[in-house]
């Protein structure tokens, strides 16, 4: 059964709409270790949904389990209306879930221009054989992705870097080209792992922005993982705040800053 949730107009225009993931009773161990502790919260069409908490919270476990890197030991993930089957990561891109890494994760060798096509690998559907048996589709291929691509590149305003080899790029742009990459699947949902992190204040603004704009002009859906709390509040319609495994918060930004729970765990006030 697909779960619906009545939509609504954010403050500034968007609308928010269905449930796209349900995460329902999530539990993730390792070994000894719980790192999500029977966690539930869902993501909507077109919001900006951040998991936020203090180190150790389980916010990365969390952001691995939705793409497929983990499968829960227990709880359901739902996603489009359907409950997921354990899967592994490809499968998960697939299906539309596309991410970005804490730590760059990029062809350093390669242009931007390549590293962006790369993007494009889970909606190649002619392999190498079929390309020679079928030239024509496999052109329409090329162009059809081209032009993605291309698209892209624009709306990040990397036109001037397309063909520089990332390794030569300063960090913040690598940065873009990695939110690029992610674009370039046309993902339903976008899985950013602090998109922030290593930055400096004006390419946290850029990136901010970028992030708005992404989700304003594609309607892509978003879930990140930030630790800086000024950027998380300020782009984020709702907010799960995780801490020690356990979901402790969950809400829009004002609810969540006002949360005692969560303004103890920040100020590591101690646990029972
Ligand atoms: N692969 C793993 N093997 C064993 N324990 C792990 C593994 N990954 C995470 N953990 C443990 O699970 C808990 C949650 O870790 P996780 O990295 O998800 O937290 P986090 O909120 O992302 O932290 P940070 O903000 O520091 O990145 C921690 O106790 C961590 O040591």
């Amino acid at each position: 059964m697909k779960d619906t949730v009545v939509p609504y107009t954010t403050p500034d225009g968007r609308t928010i709409g269905d449930v796209l993931m349900d995460m329902r009773g999530i539990t993730l161990r390792f070994g000894g270790v719980e790192a999500i502790k029977n966690i539930s919260f869902d993501i909507r069409e077109g919001e900006i949904r951040a998991i936020i908490g203090p180190n150790g919270a389980g916010k990365s476990s969390m952001l691995n389990v939705i793409s497929g890197f983990y499968n829960p030991q227990d709880g359901e993930v739902w996603f489009r209306g359907a409950k997921r089957p354990p899967m592994k990561p490809f499968q998960v891109a697939r299906q539309g879930i596309a991410r970005t890494f804490q730590n760059i994760a990029l062809f350093e060798g390669m242009t931007v221009l390549d590293n962006v096509m790369t993007g494009r690998l889970t909606h190649m559907k002619t392999g190498m054989f079929a390309q020679a048996l079928w030239k024509g589709r496999a052109e329409r291929e090329e162009t059809e992705n081209r032009e993605v691509v291309e698209r892209i590149i624009d709306f990040l305003e990397i036109q001037a870097i397309r063909k520089t080899p990332v390794g030569r790029l300063p960090y913040g742009l690598k940065k873009r080209v990695e939110l690029a990459r992610a674009l370039a699947a046309e993902p339903k949902l976008l899985l950013l792992d602090e998109p922030m992190a290593g930055m400096n204040v004006e390419e946290k603004e850029d990136m901010s922005r970028f992030i708005l704009d992404v989700n304003d002009e594609f309607g892509t859906t978003i879930a990140l993982i930030e630790h800086d709390m000024g950027v998380v509040m300020d782009i984020s319609d709702r907010v799960v705040v995780m801490d020690y495994g356990r979901k402790i918060g969950d809400g829009t930004p004002d609810e969540v800053r006002g949360n005692q729970e969560v303004i103890d765990a920040y100020l590591g006030v101690a646990h029972d």
